[in-house]
């Protein structure tokens, strides 16, 4: 029976992809660590040592105590993790050896999740829907139909319109959040899913739901790999397969529900209503006691997984099946359309720019009460338009530091989504740019500098002189007179007042922007993906 036969259809095309199988052989990987002030390079860290295993469709859980490399090896098999520490091994997906491609056709949900708190769920997954769907296989009709199984297939559906929540929004909850991270990555219809810790920081009764649900789409013909520390009895017993792990080296690799006896055969007696996801880490954390000994090795399958995985990759070299096309492609990234919907969902970020325009209108008043209808005599109109001057160009300083974070705030959103395939660096820089330019920083500008130039009254001289009012004449003279005094003043303190003193410090203002934008364009792109 063949891949796609062997698929079942549950009346969702999200859910028709038949899952396939990964091998990975002698995977050993090392950090170089940093030391001292000036991040020397330290000794090399081995976290994943020389280790091989198979995961199948169905559920695969990575378990082990904290430490113990089960999210190296995660990354590693989906290929996430910085390949400069990879010092060998390869990683086979129905019997090829994986490329980068691997990236674009799985899906994986980080252990913290990347979601956008200020949209709704539904909004969520269209953002997803139409990021990363292709407009020329998929309408608008299709998108939303799919969005709409999803939230059904996920228990989503009475919680569609809630907002995720940010720090000053109260939204879902967190099996909610978590499940409509996994929507979110199921809208490609992915046939492999990966998973970083899917219940960590979930109560029993809601890490049950999620690895449930897990279990479903593993039952619908998908492979699910998912790291996890310390597993309830309920949740163990959905595992199909199991690879523990302890210091970076594989304990046991085989069938969940044969672990038990393994571990007996090597002496490790479990007792009466001990759970066994606990019972094993009580024998990898040397807590159980045991007539025997552990193999030395610690890997009492390898030479069966690497014969095994030999004899696998030499069936798939000589049948060349078309195995891993199964494997659905998400299509690349479609500038135009990741564009428009990028802006949209940055812009639909109006908390911060409503508190910043109710700050700005605040201080502008501010200012201008304090300069309120600054008088056109001497010595005070002078000193009283430097102080007024020094506010200005102080606030709009301080009102545009907060650009400075515009990327830091989203980094692990930025890598998460860029890694996925969600859309390009340039395409997110431009519409972070552009969404963040126009609203947080031009328009609170204008406002400002509109309203406290009014209030203070800084018109031009020339501008009243056109004024053809006889009850203004003195005010002409006080203004010509503060006009020459402030020529007077400039010269004094050295600032050139000439058509070319005003216009060279926009060219340099200009000039200053450009070259940050391009360092921080630059350094967007110089983000290690890999973790
Ligand atoms: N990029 C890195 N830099 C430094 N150390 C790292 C890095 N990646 C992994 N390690 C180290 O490798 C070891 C395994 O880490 P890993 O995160 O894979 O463990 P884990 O089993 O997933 O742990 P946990 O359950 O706490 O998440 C740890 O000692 C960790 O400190």
């Amino acid at each position: 029976m063949s891949n796609k036969e062997k698929s079942v259809h549950v009346g969702e095309e999200c859910f028709q992809q038949h899952g396939p199988t990964l091998m990975f052989s002698n995977i050993k990987y090392c950090i170089q660590e940093r030391v001292g002030l000036l991040c020397k390079k330290g000794p090399e860290k081995v976290i994943l040592k020389d280790i091989s295993g198979i995961l199948k469709p169905g559920m695969n859980a990575i378990m082990g105590p904290t430490g113990s490399g089960k999210t190296s090896l995660l990354d590693v098999i989906a290929g996430r993790k910085d390949p400069a520490g990879l010092r060998h091994g390869t990683v086979f997906v129905d019997g090829r050896p994986v490329t980068n491609d691997l990236r674009l056709t799985s899906a994986y949900v980080v252990q913290d999740d990347v979601l956008m708190g200020t949209l709704s769920v539904r909004e969520n997954l269209l953002f997803s829907a139409n990021l990363r769907l292709d407009p020329k296989n998929h309408s608008s009709a299709d998108k939303q139909s799919r969005v709409e199984n999803i939230l059904e297939e996920l228990g989503l559906t009475e919680c569609a319109n809630t907002k995720i929540g940010t720090d000053f929004i109260r939204g879902v909850s967190g099996g909610e959040r978590k499940r409509c991270s996994i929507g979110m990555e199921l809208i490609t219809a992915p046939s492999l899913l990966f998973l970083d810790e899917p219940t960590t920081g979930l109560d029993a009764y809601t890490a049950n739901c999620i690895i449930s649900l897990l279990h479903k789409l593993s039952r619908n013909g998908k492979t699910v790999i998912f790291s996890i520390h310390q597993p309830r009895y309920s949740i163990f017993e959905q595992f199909d397969q199991l690879t523990l792990m302890h210091k970076g080296d594989v304990v046991y690799a085989g069938k969940a529900d044969k672990a038990l006896e393994y571990f007996s055969l090597l002496g490790y007696q479990i007792k009466a209503f001990n759970n066994p996801a606990d019972f094993f880490l009580d024998i990898i954390n040397g807590e159980a006691e045991s007539t025997l000994e552990l193999p030395a090795t610690g890997k009492p399958h390898e030479t069966l997984i690497t014969i095994v995985v030999c004899v696998l990759v030499l069936l798939e070299l000589i049948c060349a099946t078309d195995a891993y096309t199964n494997v659905t492609r998400v299509p690349g990234p479609r500038r135009r359309e990741s564009e428009r919907e990028a802006v949209l969902n940055l812009l639909r970020t109006p908390q911060t720019s409503y508190a910043q325009w109710a700050l700005t209108v605040f201080f502008a008043l501010l200012v201008g009460l304090i300069y309120y209808q600054i008088p056109l005599t001497l010595p005070e109109g002078l000193q009283n338009r430097s102080g007024a001057f020094f506010f200005l160009v102080i606030n709009v300083v301080f009102s545009n530091l907060g650009a400075v974070e515009l990327f830091i705030k989203e980094r692990s959103v930025f890598i998460h989504e860029n890694a996925n395939g969600y859309y390009r660096t340039s395409v997110y820089f431009l519409s972070k740019i552009g969404a963040d330019l126009l609203p947080n920083r031009i328009v609170p500008n204008i406002f400002f500098s509109a309203i406290s130039y009014y209030m203070m009254v800084l018109e031009r001289p020339h501008a009243r002189m056109h004024k053809i009012d006889p009850f203004k004449n003195q005010n002409i003279r006080l203004v010509l007179c503060c006009s020459i005094q402030g020529e007077m003043f400039l010269q004094g303190q050295g600032i050139d007042y000439s058509r070319w003193g005003f216009w060279q410090n926009q060219v340099a203002l200009i000039g200053i922007s450009s070259v940050c934008l391009v360092v921080a364009y630059i350094q967007l792109r110089r983000i290690k993906r890999w973790k």
